[in-house]
């Protein structure tokens, strides 16, 4: 396996002309030269992209479509949840967000530009705000002699400024929650390395709640005389919205002493009467810092007397006290300085702290209020910019400490090639960038359905909800609904191996869904049919719309009715399973069973021939929701047998016999029908309905399999399919999906003829999905396949990260050729899977221990993970064998 393999980040680099490589720059992660241009230009997926079969196919779906599109935008004056006709232009120029988790994100590009903003929860904003910068000004002997916006921009306004800056100077390198900006100063013996830090740290349910992010600017002054060097940030009052030109905004300086630290800056107040906030900019004061500010300007015209006090002298000079309300139509902006003396040969550093502080929300129906996790620590007053800023500054070395111990076993792994490193932290960063909300539960809220603990339910307010509160991250930046489970399900390893209570808290959200309903009938675009929005005792397929009322109105996709999609229940007993062998939270297992064997008992009328297997229903009733499957499928069968056997395994642990007993038989009845309607010998049918395509190869059709590995399941007692059945399959998958498509350089397309050409029957079948072929690689590393399994995922890291240039948006799916579809989605995070298959396969004294402790009590940093698999006795497995009172 090749280590520090950086064949195609030499293609990123390849215009950079300096050899300096800046100060403490990691040796993994994404890098790319500022001046970098990626030639491929993607569109995406549209009608027109459609083949005729499928538009005959979908024509009555477009036409519904384009009623209820018609409804939402022009009647009701909403954005759809999906808007086909107004898909994300491609913009190859985004790197890592700032922020912690759930408080809203502000994305910076990888060439400093603040591009894209997520402050309402769950709403996104695509807007470069030019006038956010840092500029840096150099000073011999009380003398200016260089002073530059860190930009390569050339804007037509703020003409005052000093742009353009050469890109093929600097770097941008990303190892996600931090990274780095390194920029030479051509001609002045100086190089300044911003380093941007972001708090989220695994296992900690506190500080990576805030919304905030810490730049250090290093400087490295190798001249023989010394320096003053000062770095100006200047932020605009909003985020490029029409909201900025509203009218009431204001800004303010402050100074705030606590514990023997000061920190001052200033405070932006956003006065919008929707989810008003402040923005903060601060320093942290030190005798050789000298902070300085101007509360207001105008960030239009030349801005050429803001650059002017900041050349006379390095720095600003602004009149005291806070800014007049803005008027209607006018935009305001603030600038703060931070200067040093620098000596010669030497270094020193800046330190700058950008917060923004939301504490009460609302979502689009803007029927309840919320509040953001972080206001626990914080308070809800909206008064907590300064104490953030404050924490932030005194505490972000801390954050880097414990996040240099996560990561610090994965990345010293020697066996481990660079690029998987890299699209392990970085695709981290939907975690916190898919439109994710964090909040605290409501006193008054009931997450039970009304069925008490007391009656055999769900308690009301269940204890891991109540302390470490709700969580929602969207399908997708262009997908607009939180928690779609049958996406979840991949994307969840991120979450319970990282932050394992958010994961349980997201399942009780679920459950509590689950024995709820909502009977009001709406017509479903696919089918054309009326049926009700959520019937009792099903999954729903998401949790809502931020621009409705999420949590409390579930199901924003009316694509298809999902009450009879065949994974989402299977997907639910799945995850409890995986979770509990993970946390051994005995408390979650008892309270989900009953929700397990109440979805079971759902998904037991899909077995209508009585075989012990379930069927498909002719249409494209599970995850791939334009892919339609007939009678038993590899993909959902797959699924069923795997979740009989957790059920197994689940009644063994509640001490239920007849249960085990029942479940016992269904696997046994159910794998044999498996084994005679799908398997062909070499892989298992993409589906039993005979027709020409049935036997396609799906690179999914060992999901199943795949969980019951994560589980520490599939031999021995529990067992679903054979171990030589599943190796044959992902053979072929390898061959045919990945190794014949793209020239194996794409990871796997979802379906392929045996003839090894990909199937395009549907608009799906064709397309590759990044996150699917992660834990296809997961699978592939679980059943001894490790090369196979890198070399599929790196085709999908390659080509998403390397050559469509779309870092920080890894999109649902792309073709062979020339488009893509859903960017910045949520089904990626699966590559933590491959990090668990690779925790739990290695030979125990050299795997990287990574991953989450079973109790996960208190805030950690670094964890080991503690699993056995099934027939290979260890602690944990004793564990397991053992009856939940
Ligand atoms: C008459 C016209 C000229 C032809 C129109 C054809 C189109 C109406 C259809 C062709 C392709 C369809 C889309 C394919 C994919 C979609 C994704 C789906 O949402 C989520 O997708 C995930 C899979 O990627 C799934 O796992 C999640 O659960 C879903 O939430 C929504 C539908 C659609 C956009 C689909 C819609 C119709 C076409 C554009």
């Amino acid at each position: 396996m090749e280590s520090g393999d950086n064949s195609s980040t030499a293609e990123l680099m390849s215009r950079y002309v300096s050899l300096e490589l800046g100060y403490g720059v990691p040796k993994d992660g994404w890098r790319i030269c500022l001046a970098h241009e990626f030639k491929e230009k993607r569109k995406p997926f549209q009608a027109k992209d459609v083949s005729l079969s499928n538009i005959v196919e979908h024509i009555g779906l477009g036409v519904r479509y384009l009623k209820w599109w018609y409804k939402k935008t022009q009647i009701e004056k909403k954005a759809p949840f999906i808007d086909m006709f107004r898909a994300i232009p491609l913009r190859q120029i985004y790197g890592a967000p700032l922020g912690g988790i759930g408080g809203g994100t502000i994305t910076r590009g990888w060439r400093g530009e603040f591009c894209r903003w997520q402050l309402n929860p769950g709403m996104y904003h695509y807007k470069t705000v030019i006038a956010n910068q840092f500029t840096v000004c150099l000073r011999r002997g009380g003398q200016t002699v260089y002073q530059q916006v860190l930009s390569v921009e050339r804007p037509p306004t703020l003409q005052g400024w000093n742009w353009g800056y050469c890109g093929e100077y600097a770097f941008y390198h990303a190892l996600y929650p931090r990274a780095w900006t390194v920029y030479p100063l051509p001609g002045q013996n100086v190089t300044l390395t911003c380093r941007q830090v972001s708090p989220v740290i695994p296992h900690d349910y506190q500080d990576s709640s805030l919304p905030v992010a810490v730049f250090v600017w290093d400087i490295e002054n190798k001249n023989d005389y010394p320096l003053d060097v000062s770095i100006m940030l200047t932020m605009v009052n909003g985020s490029g919205h029409k909201d900025d030109k509203s009218g009431g905004h204001w800004n303010e300086p402050f100074h705030l002493e606590k514990a023997g630290e000061s920190v001052s800056g200033v405070l932006l107040h956003h006065c919008t009467t929707v989810n008003p906030y402040t923005l903060c900019m601060a320093a942290r004061e030190q005798s050789d810092r000298e902070i300085s500010h101007q509360t207001a300007f105008s960030p239009k015209g030349t801005c050429g007397v803001l650059w002017g006090d900041l050349i006379a002298d390095g720095r600003l000079d602004s009149p005291t006290g806070s800014s007049p309300p803005t008027q209607k139509g006018e935009k305001v902006a603030a600038a703060l300085a931070v200067g040093c003396p620098v000596p010669a040969q030497g270094h020193n550093d800046l330190e700058f702290s950008l917060a923004w502080d939301m504490p009460n929300i609302t979502f689009g129906s803007r029927e309840r209020e919320h509040v953001r996790r972080y206001t626990r620590f914080f308070g809800t007053k909206a008064d907590a910019a300064p104490s953030l800023s404050h924490h932030a500054l005194t505490h972000y070395r801390l954050w880097e400490r414990s996040i240099e111990e996560w990561q610090r076993p994965i990345l010293q792994d020697s066996s481990l090639p660079s690029w998987y490193k890299s699209a392990l932290f970085n695709e981290l960063y939907f975690v916190v960038d898919g439109g994710t909300v964090w909040t605290e539960l409501p006193e008054d809220s009931d997450v039970s359905g009304g069925l008490r603990s007391e009656d055999g339910g769900l308690p009301a307010q269940p204890a891991i909800i109540k302390e470490y509160g709700r969580f929602a991250y969207l399908e997708g930046q262009e997908y607009r609904m939180y928690n779609t489970y049958d996406v979840h399900f991949y994307a969840s390893f991120a979450l319970i191996m990282l932050w394992p209570k958010l994961a349980l808290s997201l399942q009780y959200d679920i459950a509590g869904s689950v024995v709820s309903c909502d009977l009001t009938e709406r017509l479903h675009l696919m089918s054309g049919r009326n049926s009700p929005v959520k019937v009792k005792n099903v999954v729903p397929h998401d949790i809502g719309d931020p621009d409705d009322e999420p949590w409390q109105r579930v199901n924003a996709y009316l694509i298809h009715d999902t009450a009879d999609w065949k994974d989402l229940n299977l997907k639910f007993v799945l995850q409890v399973y995986r979770d509990f062998h993970l946390t051994q939270d005995t408390q979650y297992l008892q309270d989900m069973w009953p929700i397990c064997q109440a979805v079971m008992e759902s998904e037991m009328k899909f077995d209508t021939d009585g075989d012990g297997l379930i069927e498909n229903s002719g249409y494209a009733d599970q995850t791939y929701d334009g892919w339609t499957a007939t009678g038993p499928s590899a993909y959902c069968g797959g699924l069923w047998l795997a979740s009989v056997c957790v059920m197994c395994k689940m009644a063994r642990l509640v001490n239920n016999e007849a249960a085990f007993q029942r479940f016992r038989d269904i696997l046994d009845r159910g794998s044999a029908a498996f084994d005679k309607l799908l398997w062909n010998g070499q892989y298992y049918n993409y589906d039993s309905s005979g027709q020409d395509l049935s036997n396609s190869v799906m690179s999914d059709q060992c999901a199943g399999q795949w969980f019951l590995r994560a589980s520490g399941l599939g031999d021995g007692q529990f067992q679903a399919f054979p171990k030589e059945k599943i190796c044959s399959a992902l053979k072929s998958v390898f061959d045919l999906n990945v190794m014949s498509f793209a020239g194996g350089q794409m990871g796997a397309v979802n379906g392929m003829r045996p003839e090894g050409v990909p199937d395009h029957s549907s608009v799906q079948s064709d397309e590759v999905w990044i996150g699917v072929v992660y834990g296809l690689a997961a699978i592939m590393i679980h059943e001894g396949m490790l090369e196979e399994g890198l070399r599929t995922a790196e085709g999908c890291y390659r080509t998403v990260w390397e050559r469509l240039g779309m870092a920080f948006q890894t999109p649902e799916a792309y073709c062979e050729k020339g488009i893509y579809r859903s960017l910045a989605y949520m089904r990626p995070l699966s590559i933590w899977a491959m990090q668990l298959a690779l925790d739990t396969s290695q030979p125990r004294d050299q795997a990287p221990k990574t991953t989450t402790t079973p109790t996960d009590q208190a805030p950690q940093t670094t964890t080991t993970i503690q699993t056995a698999t099934e027939g290979e006795p260890g602690q944990k497995e004793s564990q397991d064998q053992g009856h939940i009172p």
